[in-house]
């Protein structure tokens, strides 16, 4: 049973508080966030890029925790998602709301007021588009859930950038495409082993509603379209070798993982493993990919690479 009411005592301790942040995902988030910020051009006080690191990470932990006080009912009912705080019954539906608006708030107006107010609105509609656009009207009508909602989380490189540049142009855009793109073979991948949890709550994921085969197609397709908007940074001229290199054979394994997944049409004798690999492996690949980016742009900007 998930308790709404205030007044039941439950013992939730700061862990699950955490939990509702969804840490781990939110690592990821996080790092894309400061690779936007130090890949920008311009300089930003250490301070300042630190606050608006932290505000990343706290109004995203905010949008993680009304997620999961809105779904509480139908995370108690899939295998991945009953140990959660809430349908574990650790703690109050009421505390989770709580908690994700103080967040929430609390991060824009500090964001607001450390690093300027058009941050503070990109991150005001990042949080808004998950919390609100992804998981209240999108995941459960549509089996573009994720490739609209997405872009929530295509939002942090563009907040890190535009807090240095104060502007949105071309580049930190560029940075958004790239996840926008990589969310759909990210999620899917995972949403083909997970399938029957979907089903069950009647949540109208691709793998649910669109079959298998076609999914598979789908992030294919994905992945291939990947792979110039990766490279983008650098026939767009604002990131060097160290970049594009990366960025080729980060797509070339992307491609070869997905291939496997995307032509087969039975994947019972392996127990999934090439759509387990290809999800992990969609970890790993922004993780150094955006690393590379700041990799590459501070070594062009420590001049040992002329
Ligand atoms: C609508 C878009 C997305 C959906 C539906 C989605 C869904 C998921 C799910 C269901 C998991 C399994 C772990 C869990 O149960 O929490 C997962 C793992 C993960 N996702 Fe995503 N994801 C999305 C976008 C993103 C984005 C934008 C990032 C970061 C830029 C990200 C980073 C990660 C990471 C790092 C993990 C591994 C967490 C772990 O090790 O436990 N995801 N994702
Ligand atoms: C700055 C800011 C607000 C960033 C938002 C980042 C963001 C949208 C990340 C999406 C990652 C995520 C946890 C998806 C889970 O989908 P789900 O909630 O459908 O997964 P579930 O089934 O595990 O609940």
């Amino acid at each position: 049973m998930i308790t709404t009411d205030h007044s039941v005592l439950i013992p939730s301790d700061w862990r699950d508080f955490l939990a509702l942040t969804k840490p781990r995902v939110m690592t990821l988030v996080v790092f894309t966030g400061l690779c936007g910020l130090l890949a920008a051009p311009g300089s930003i006080h250490p301070v300042i890029g630190a606050i608006v690191i932290l505000c990343i990470a706290v109004g995203a932990g905010g949008a993680a925790a009304l997620n999961q006080w809105y779904e509480a009912e139908i995370d108690a009912q899939m295998k991945r998602t009953a140990k959660r705080p809430i349908p574990a019954g650790r703690m109050a539906r009421t505390d989770a709301r709580d908690f994700g608006i103080a967040l929430s708030a609390g991060s824009v107006i500090v964001m607001g007021l450390a690093a300027g107010w058009l941050t503070a609105a990109l991150l005001a509609v990042s949080i808004v588009y998950y919390a609100v656009v992804y998981t209240i009207w999108l995941k459960p009508r549509t089996p573009q859930n994720i490739v609209v909602g997405g872009g929530a989380g295509a939002f942090p490189p563009l907040i890190g950038w535009v807090a240095v540049t104060g502007d949105v142009t071309l580049m930190p855009i560029v940075l958004f495409a790239i996840i926008f793109m990589w969310t759909p073979p990210h999620f899917w991948a995972l949403a083909l082993f997970v399938k029957t949890d979907y089903a069950k709550v009647g949540i109208p994921m691709m793998p649910v509603v669109a079959g298998e085969k076609s999914t598979r197609r789908q992030i294919l397709i994905y992945a291939v379209l990947l792979v110039p908007v990766a490279l983008a940074p650098w026939y767009l001229g604002s990131a060097g070798l160290i970049y594009a290199v990366s960025a080729a054979l980060l797509s070339i394994a992307f491609v070869a993982l997905s291939v496997p997944v995307g032509l087969r049409t039975s994947a019972e004798e392996d127990a999934m493993k090439p759509e387990k690999r290809l999800f992990a492996f969609s970890i790993l690949y922004l993780f150094v990919l955006f690393g590379a980016l700041v990799a590459d742009r501070l070594i062009y900007n420590a001049g040992l690479i002329a």
